[in-house]
């Protein structure tokens, strides 16, 4: 009797009803080996699946203002986790690094160049003497100086207005709730003040000169020296300041190939043309005059002058600088006049424009001139005068000018943290764990670096949707500092406010959120050499209330 179904698929598969007992057997042989096939196919979904829930990829994004040391916890990450890979990449540091020392030092020549009122090096003719004085008068309020631009003062894209999308911090406002974020005005100033301090009376800056009598004294090669009453000593006699500036003019030249050499050239388009500048001056222009690439070495160095260099994220400058594979061994060589070109680290990422290894080698021959200028008494005077703490601000490395202009010089892993190399755009890297972290050694981890300026906050937000943790790089010191893209904005204010705008968007409501606040050391210093007051005046409701200086991290 015909069984009756009203499933179709029934009656498809259904065997005949004249089904011989050969064609029976064929059929289920038939129908055992799909169910063999069906069972290989879930085996294998099943055993995917699995994989990746053991291999899991965990992706953590980077945020904070610039200079908040996004990039440089990337690399403390690399260096952890990757160590192979992190000390191969050394060298290639080397060039930032040489760009760091620099352009510190074209700050400080920079600095020299104006007006300094009430200033032993007042004019040429007294600056190019060494001068004995007593404690100068401090600058009268609104008085200061007419200064030359900072080399950090423009972002590349100069875009220091917000549109009406934007709120005050740069973000968009669709990620951001609430009314648009206050910043406090501070007092615009007269000038444009040379590094990203607040344009602050310095509460202690008299206590500062009347502490350090300074005593015309000089010794016969022109070294800084002490006076035996302790007061400390400006003197760059026997090398007047004048000649010491010429003998530091290669420098420019060296700029000009390193800028080269890190920036690819299609980005020079997006950049500004600086105003009045030293490099107008005819008297260096010859100096670049010499060869058609050396002159558009110094085009783009010129470009380039009052910003601060950048680079895309990504291994793009490392691979154009990588071209150049370094020769080098870590033989100990006591004898540094011994060392032949080809035993010393090879420059990266020769431009076709220098020597193999140009730049360190004219670090290597101002050395002693860079040291003398870092450390004369009276020109960290004029620093201190002009608020430019270079110790305490991003790539600083003029404390360690005898080790990093050696001939054979390797950065160290520590060199490599503390250079600096401006963000701009977005970038993942994929951290395949060469050091196991802890139990999650089958964790992939991809970390999403950004920049940190105004300009690049809009372009943060694409990576919200996708993302498991936000490590956010609020740094304390900033108190008494401004944004570079924004004079107006303090560094600590953006930050909090930033902050609040990330912790508030909607987008990011079920990723973790992990607050860094960094640059302690930096903090310490600032607090140790006088600036409480001014700490005490720039964030309400602190009180340390006896605690001591650790009690700012507390507060936070
Ligand atoms: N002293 C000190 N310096 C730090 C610390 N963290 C970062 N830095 C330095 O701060 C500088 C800026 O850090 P970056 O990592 O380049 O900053 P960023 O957030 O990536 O900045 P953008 O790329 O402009 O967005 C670097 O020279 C770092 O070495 C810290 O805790 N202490
Ligand atoms: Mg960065």
């Amino acid at each position: 009797m015909p069984v009756s179904s009203d499933d179709p698929l029934d009656e498809v598969l259904r065997p005949p009803p004249d089904e011989t007992p050969e064609q029976r057997a064929i059929r289920l042989e038939r129908e055992a080996e799909a169910k063999r096939v069906s069972m290989a196919i879930d085996a294998t979904i099943k055993a995917e699946r699995q994989a990746r829930r053991k291999k899991r990829i965990v992706r953590l994004l980077l945020l904070g203002q610039s200079e908040s040391g996004k990039s440089t916890t990337l690399r403390q990450f690399q260096r952890l986790y990757t160590p192979t890979a992190f000390r191969e990449e050394r060298i290639l540091w080397r060039a930032v690094i040489q760009l760091n020392i620099v352009r510190s030092i074209r700050t400080i020549l920079d600095a020299l160049s104006g007006p300094i009122p009430n200033s032993p090096y007042s004019s040429p003719r007294s600056r190019a003497r060494s001068i004995s004085r007593s404690r100068p008068p401090p600058l009268p309020p609104n008085q200061s100086p007419p200064l030359p631009p900072h080399p950090h003062a423009f972002d590349i894209t100069n875009n220091v207005h917000h549109s009406p999308r934007q709120n005050g911090n740069g973000l968009d406002m669709q990620f951001s709730h609430g009314s648009p974020p206050h910043y406090p005005q501070y007092p615009k100033q007269q000038h444009q003040s040379y590094d990203n301090e607040l344009d602050y009376e310095d509460p202690d800056s008299d206590a500062e000169f009347t502490t350090h009598s300074h005593h015309h004294n000089h010794n016969s090669n022109g070294s800084p020296r002490s006076n035996p009453s302790g007061s400390s000593t400006t003197t760059l006699a026997g090398s007047p300041l004048e000649a010491l500036k010429n003998r530091l003019q290669p420098l420019r030249h060296i700029e000009a190939l390193l800028i080269a050499k890190l920036v690819p050239p299609n980005e020079e388009e997006a950049t500004h043309l600086a105003g009045p500048s030293h490099y107008n001056d005819p008297a260096n222009s010859s100096f670049y005059a010499n060869s058609n690439g050396r002159a558009y070495a110094h085009h783009r160095s010129q470009s380039y002058r009052n910003q601060e260099i950048f680079v895309r994220p990504g291994p793009g400058w490392k691979g154009a600088l990588a071209r150049a594979r370094v020769n080098y061994s870590d033989d100990t060589y006591e004898d540094m006049t011994q060392i032949s070109s080809s035993q010393r680290p090879m420059s990266a990422g020769n431009t076709g424009l220098e020597t193999p290894d140009e730049p360190q080698d004219v670090l290597h021959s101002c050395r002693n001139d860079m040291i003398q200028l870092w450390k004369d008494e009276g020109i960290r005077d004029i620093l201190r005068r002009r608020k430019i703490r270079l110790e305490e601000g991003s790539g600083f490395f003029l404390d360690d000018l005898e080790r990093v202009t050696s001939l054979k010089y390797m950065p160290s892993d520590d060199d490599v943290l503390k250079a600096r190399l401006k963000t701009v755009g977005v970038s993942e890297y994929k951290f395949q764990m060469e050091v196991s972290a802890g139990h999650d050694s089958g964790t992939e981890w991809r970390i999403v670096d950004v920049g940190g300026s105004r300009s690049q906050r809009p372009t943060w937000a694409p990576f919200f949707d996708d993302v498991d943790a936000i490590i956010f790089l609020a740094p304390i010191s900033g108190f008494d500092q401004v944004l570079s893209e924004d004079r107006t904005v303090n560094r600590l204010e953006d930050s909090v406010l930033l902050w609040k705008a990330v912790c508030s968007s909607k987008l990011l409501a079920n990723v973790d959120l992990v607050l860094f606040l960094n640059k302690c050391d930096i903090l310490e210093k600032k607090l140790k050499s006088g600036v409480r007051k001014l700490l005490d005046r720039t964030t309400t409701g602190y009180d340390d209330g006896g605690l001591g200086d650790n009690s700012f991290t507390q507060w936070n």
